[in-house]
């Protein structure tokens, strides 16, 4: 493999935005993409890439490259030394990589991939929180899966199609794709490809969705007809599954805290050929209070860390912090105690989040069970899915029924 100058400066720039301006990979990846129409297929899996695995295990290569944040850019191209020697990759000629001590390199992997939380790359406090919550086994099982490129899954709109359809348009557009079982509405692409460039996506014939997140919409239950909540619907993913359940009888009731949110998934719902679905931005507790007891169906797909979608933002490792955990698990609380009122008595709330920390999941659940406001409730049901037992994102469901 021969290293192509402007893509290692790509590399680097995005590198830059990511680790010293407190940007977004997936962000940063999509602009940085954007500079060079020259660029084929091939260059840009490279650039996405090598960013994405410098992203995911910085706290390694940063440990065997001796430097410190803020990086410089010297200190940058040390960081891709590393990794180009560990990829066992030629070092080009060029100024840059001069002085770089490959053995050494090598030697300290071996050493430091003893440590998981060097071999893992993630900071000292998650590692003893990861330690305590799950145990030393199922944790350093979780992260070497987070640590994987996550695969990219589609889920049909059957609105529009069903699954023998899709596949076999797919196929005529040369994108092989492979069903999953347990995962009804699934196909796993088989080769990575901008799906999104197809006319079956602009038909609204799929959306790209992970196959664990595919397991929420229908752990709710919902049946057409219904009054469905989906009280944190953000841009739509699962609020356009479950009008596809619903058979767009009935109504679907998206709301959010963000309209810019709320925005994009009424162009979603469009393209999706979905009827039943309105918004509601949330400002204050009025949207609330005039549920109050009616629905049939909450989902709360609530806010959390994303310790179960490393594979997609692996950049969320290096944003998180002890404070930030807090902050999110006092507002998951929040919302429990404030969106279990809507639900009708005989009806269903679904608790999601797409974290493996206990703390966000059944310790949650469990505390609201306990206070006033969940006495009325029962535990139909929990589920959590692993990264490591079932190679897709870490998510957690538990489906209470109000007494
Ligand atoms: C996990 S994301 C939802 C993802 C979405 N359901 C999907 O499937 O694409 C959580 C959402 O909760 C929203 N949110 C945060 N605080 C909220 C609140 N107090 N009430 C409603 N939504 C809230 C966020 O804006 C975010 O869109």
């Amino acid at each position: 493999m021969r290293l192509h100058r402007n893509l290692v400066f790509a590399v680097i720039d995005a590198l830059n935005m990511i680790f010293n301006q407190g940007e977004y990979a997936d962000k940063v990846v999509e602009k940085v993409l954007r500079r060079d129409k020259r660029w084929g297929s091939r260059d840009r899996g490279f650039i996405a890439e090598t960013t994405y695995e410098i992203v995911r295990y910085k706290r390694l290569y940063q440990e065997i490259a001796e430097v410190k944040t803020p990086f410089s850019r010297a200190d940058l191209f040390r960081i891709i030394g590393v990794w180009i020697t560990l990829r066992g990759i030629p070092l080009p000629e060029w100024e840059q990589f001069k002085n770089t001590p490959a053995r050494r390199i090598k030697g300290k992997f071996d050493e430091l991939a003893k440590i998981r939380k060097f071999r893992e790359a993630v900071p000292d406090w998650l590692d003893e929180l990861g330690v305590q919550s799950l145990g030393k086994e199922r944790w350093s099982r979780e992260l070497a899966a987070l640590n994987q490129q996550a695969a990219v899954v589609l889920r049909v709109n059957r609105l529009k199609t069903d699954l023998d359809a899709l596949q076999k348009e797919l196929s005529a557009l040369k994108i092989p794709t492979t069903r999953l079982k347990g995962y009804e509405d699934a196909l796993l692409l088989e080769q990575r490809t901008d799906v999104f460039k197809t006319p079956l996506f602009k038909k609204g014939w799929f959306e790209v969705q992970d196959a664990s997140s595919q397991l929420v919409a229908p752990f709710l239950q919902v049946e057409p007809g219904q009054l469905v909540v989906d009280a944190c619907a953000g841009a739509g993913g699962k609020s356009l599954h479950l009008a596809a359940l619903m058979e767009n009888k009935g109504q679907l009731l998206a709301l959010d805290i963000y309209d810019y949110k709320l925005k994009q998934l009424k162009l979603r719902a469009r393209r999706n050929g979905v009827h039943n679905l309105e918004s509601r931005l949330i400002q204050n507790t009025k949207v609330i209070k005039r549920l109050n007891k009616r629905a049939d169906r909450v989902l709360i797909d609530a806010p959390c860390t994303g310790m179960g979608v490393l594979r997609r933002n692996p950049d969320a490792k290096w944003k998180l912090n002890p404070e930030f955990l807090e902050r999110v698990t006092a507002i998951q609380r929040q919302i429990l105690e404030d969106y279990s009122k809507m639900v009708k008595p005989g009806g269903k709330i679904v608790y999601a989040t797409c974290s493996i920390l206990p703390r966000e999941n059944e310790e949650q659940v469990q505390e609201f069970l306990k206070k006033d406001s969940g006495s009325g409730f029962v535990l139909e049901e929990e589920k959590h899915c692993s990264p490591a037992d079932d190679g897709f994102d870490g998510f957690y469901m538990a489906r209470l029924r109000r007494k």
